[in-house]
């Protein structure tokens, strides 16, 4: 057994094909597929939807984006929704993970006006998907704040809790009768990078200071949703409801001790930020990453530390807000404090904490500058965030592989397979996840990236009025792993003409 163990790993595409082949996911893991609302729907004006940062962004910047593009079409989900379920079938999914626009619900992001033709969008979505048994699970917010309430400060003004809280409610009354499956906030890292640099919508480049200010706000509105479901809602409605992280994978570039803390330190800095709040026994903000923060802001001459604290009551509030740990990942890389360079801005996090990230040449580059394969990525982030909260129940909400165009997607065909043996390591040494959904459903409006970089198992026709939807070769191996529960590293589809199999 050691020897065949040996040889695989010895030959980088076996993977373990020869004595694990016949490891089968667990009847209580789901799979499924994500998508966002900004990044299919389209319909940007239509029916009473209101404005949010990205069309705001996109229209007033378009510079900002590598293709000048824009979400105002995307994939037109919101006329093809039949389409999209159509492939879900397709493909055999039991999950489908998608985002409500909150602008679409609430035009002016506050609650006094709400916009029936949306709520009648998501109902059809969400009826039809259970018309198919497809679980649907929702993202209440992906990134697509209301601008009116940008205006307003955004996750910078405390008074988000508030308005988060308001719009959460009517996605619990109005949702929550189907729907058994929320999550609040997806990536607040990335949310809240907005806020602390130029990467993401509304490029406020409060570096040092947005972000943080935003975790917190973000964390205590999070904590608002999740008692008002817990209090008001599940009683009746009985659904689970969680909070979705991105989380890289990371190692120490050397064995030395101050390496092996580095990892400690950029989790703290990269996930542990919003997650020890929740997860951790004391709840607050990560130890080491507190002090780091006030050393810094002292040395800068600041009177208090940039990272603003919570108060006991708060901390209470915040702690075990979330029924699951719902995780993205993507990406991973060596860390080491010896590889800091100033070129981060200061004050930053990754000033405050002095890091450099690493990844070697040898790695596979996927179409997205962030994104290296990084040997083995699934299953370090997995034991990364079991042994910071060992036996939570996590569910990997998003993983794929970004590239150009092309049906014929070898590299994310590879790079799906090994994730899912990750998966499968994962769940032989008794890490509790239950669940994979990839990312994503189609090609969609990558952010900052436009049209650029492609994430789906199908291919989107952008240049096409309709928006075609074709079928990748990844679709059809992502088809086969979920419908045996096996990594057959040797499946090939017979041709590329996809069809609904009985039953869906
Ligand atoms: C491709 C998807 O990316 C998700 O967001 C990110 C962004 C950055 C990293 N990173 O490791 O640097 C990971 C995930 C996002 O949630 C989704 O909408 C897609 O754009």
């Amino acid at each position: 057994m050691k020897l065949a163990v040996l040889l695989c790993s010895a030959l980088a595409v076996c993977h373990g094909a020869e004595v694990k082949q016949s490891r089968k996911f667990p009847n209580y893991f789901v799979f499924g597929v994500g998508t966002a609302a900004y990044q299919i729907e389209g319909a940007w004006n239509e029916d009473g939807k209101g404005e949010n940062i990205w069309d705001y962004l996109t229209h007033t910047n378009p510079s900002a984006i590598v293709d000048q593009s824009n979400g105002d079409i995307a994939c037109d989900s919101y006329h093809n929704y039949k389409r999209d379920i159509e492939m879900l079938r397709e493909l055999g999914v039991s999950v489908y993970r998608f985002s409500v626009s909150w602008s679409r619900i609430l035009p002016e992001g506050l609650s006094y006006y709400i916009n029936e033709a949306g709520i009648t969008y998501y109902n059809n979505l969400i009826d039809e998907l259970l018309k198919y048994n497809i679980q649907p699970m929702i993202t209440i917010y992906h990134w697509d704040l209301p601008q009116r309430l940008q205006e307003l400060g955004g996750f910078m003004n405390p008074l988000i809790a508030d308005w988060f809280e308001d719009y959460a409610r009517i996605v619990f009354k109005t949702f929550g009768d189907r729907v058994k499956f929320f999550a609040t906030f997806n990536e607040p890292s990335e949310i809240c990078s907005g806020y602390g640099s130029l990467g993401k919508a509304p490029m406020l480049n409060e570096t040092g200071f947005g972000d943080y200010l935003c975790a917190r706000n973000l964390l205590l509105a999070h904590a608002k949703a999740y008692h008002l479901y817990n209090d008001e809602f599940r009683p009746t409605q009985g659904g689970v409801i969680g909070f979705i992280l991105a989380v890289s994978s990371t190692e120490p570039l050397t064995d030395s001790e101050e390496d092996k803390f580095a990892v400690e330190l950029y989790s703290q800095a990269t996930w542990g930020i919003y997650t020890d709040p929740i997860y951790s026994k004391e709840g607050g903000f990560p130890k080491e990453l507190v002090e780091r923060v006030a050393a810094k802001s002292a040395a800068q001459g600041y009177s208090r530390s940039r990272l603003p604290d919570f108060s006991e009551e708060e901390k209470a509030f915040i702690l075990g807000t979330s029924d699951f740990f719902g995780v993205n990942h993507y990406s991973g890389s060596y860390v080491s404090q010896t590889l800091y360079t100033s070129q981060h801005a200061i004050p930053s996090a990754l000033d405050d904490i002095e890091m450099g990230t690493y990844a070697p040449d040898e790695w596979l580059q996927s179409a997205s500058s962030w994104f290296q394969l990084m040997p083995n990525s699934v299953h370090i982030f997995l034991k990364l965030i079991n042994a910071r909260y060992p036996g939570v129940r996590i569910y990997i909400t998003e993983n794929g592989w970004s590239s150009r165009e092309g049906i014929v997607d070898e590299d994310r065909v590879n790079y799906y397979r090994s994730a899912l043996e990750g998966v499968l390591d994962a769940l032989d040494e008794g890490i509790n996840v239950h669940g994979y959904l990839a990312w994503s459903l189609m090609d969609n409006f990558e952010w900052m990236a436009g049209y650029s970089e492609r994430f789906g198992l199908y291919e989107v026709d952008f240049n096409d009025p309709n928006r075609t939807r074709t079928p990748r070769k990844s679709a059809f191996i992502y088809k086969n792993i979920m419908k045996t529960r096996m990594v057959d590293h040797d499946y090939e589809p017979e041709s590329y003409v996809m069809t609904i199999d009985e039953g869906h």
